[in-house]
């Protein structure tokens, strides 16, 4: 065996070292063989695709949040070679959702001894852009770009964008073309999905799973007051947004048209103004390493 940790030392403001430390002490116990790969915010890609070519990993670990999964896994797309996640980013919501053991030395255990890999799906947007978890467009991508430009962290900086949105809701049309039919939508936003749950636990629909080779459109109609302040307090408190009332779409691919620029983002990414979209999913594109506490495989 030979592991590559693929280390975003910046994800969760969480010093990767002691993880590390525990985790290379254990591998040395019994002699497998790993490298480390520290992500620079530089050429990142570009330089884990050499060190991949050159390391030869049997697997690969990826340890950080979403976004460094998402990266991780762009750098071993067209390779067989599995993946896991060690989380140790802010929200983990993917990981979350891949039923991931939260506690970092398990879930590498988990990655070291599992026998099962299966095809985990992700999503290619306007043939540039992929998409591991959630994508939106509307009220969320909105607080997202007020909230990831502004140095302050935390409830109140999160509270100061999203009552801007709030009094700024803006409700807009698009159509949604699937498989030859139309749709006409109208609301303030949709939300695109590999899987279920926002990082924060609300719940845009109770159908996504990231194996299933499909992805979900979940259209949100306007919403109240009450509701708007209910997405925005499950930010950070959990509590639980029930099916948000909209449609939802499930689709290999869908072109998305919307009557003016929107902002879109992806995986907490904000990608900027778009007026279409097409969106496909790249069925099994890694082979994500998991194991029978994974719920998800009891559903295909
Ligand atoms: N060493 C580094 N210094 C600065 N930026 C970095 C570094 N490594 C990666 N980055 C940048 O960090 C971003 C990835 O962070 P991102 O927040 O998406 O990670 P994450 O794993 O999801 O963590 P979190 O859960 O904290 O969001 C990318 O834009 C990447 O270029």
């Amino acid at each position: 065996m030979r592991l590559l940790f693929v280390v975003n030392p910046i994800s969760g403001d969480i010093d990767k070292e002691p993880f590390l430390k525990e985790a290379t002490a254990l591998l040395d116990v019994y002699d497998i063989h790993y490298h480390i790969f520290r992500t620079t915010g530089k050429d990142d890609l570009e330089n884990l695709k050499k060190e991949i070519d050159h390391y030869q990993p049997s697997r690969v670990a990826s340890v950080g949040g979403d976004g460094t999964t998402l990266f991780t896994s762009t750098a071993l797309l067209d390779s067989e070679i599995p993946l896991g996640i060690i989380p140790l980013g802010s929200a983990n919501g993917m990981a979350v959702e891949l039923f991931v053991d939260p506690d970092p030395m398990s879930a590498l255990k988990d990655i070291l001894m599992s026998k099962i890999s299966v095809g985990l799906d992700l999503l290619k947007v306007n043939n540039e852009h992929y998409c591991l978890h959630i994508g939106d467009i509307g009220v969320n991508a909105q607080i997202v770009n007020g909230y990831s430009k502004d140095p302050n962290r935390g409830m109140t900086t999160y509270f100061k964008y999203f009552l801007e949105q709030l009094r700024e809701t803006n409700i807009f049309d698009y159509t949604i073309e699937i498989d030859g039919e139309e749709y006409d939508e109208t609301g303030i936003m949709m939300a695109i999905c590999n899987a279920r749950k926002f990082g924060t636990g609300v719940p845009l629909n109770s159908i996504s799973n990231p194996f299933d080779g499909k992805f979900e459109l979940v259209a949100i109609p306007e919403m109240n007051f009450e509701d708007l302040i209910i997405v925005g307090l499950s930010k950070f408190d959990e509590s639980f947004l029930e099916d948000a009332n909209g449609n939802v779409y499930s689709a290999e691919k869908a072109k998305i048209k919307f009557k003016n620029p929107q902002l879109l983002q992806l995986d907490g990414e904000v990608i900027g103004d778009i007026t279409e979209l097409d969106i496909e999913i790249v069925p099994g594109a890694v082979q994500f390493i998991t194991t029978r506490k994974n719920l998800l495989l009891e559903d295909l």
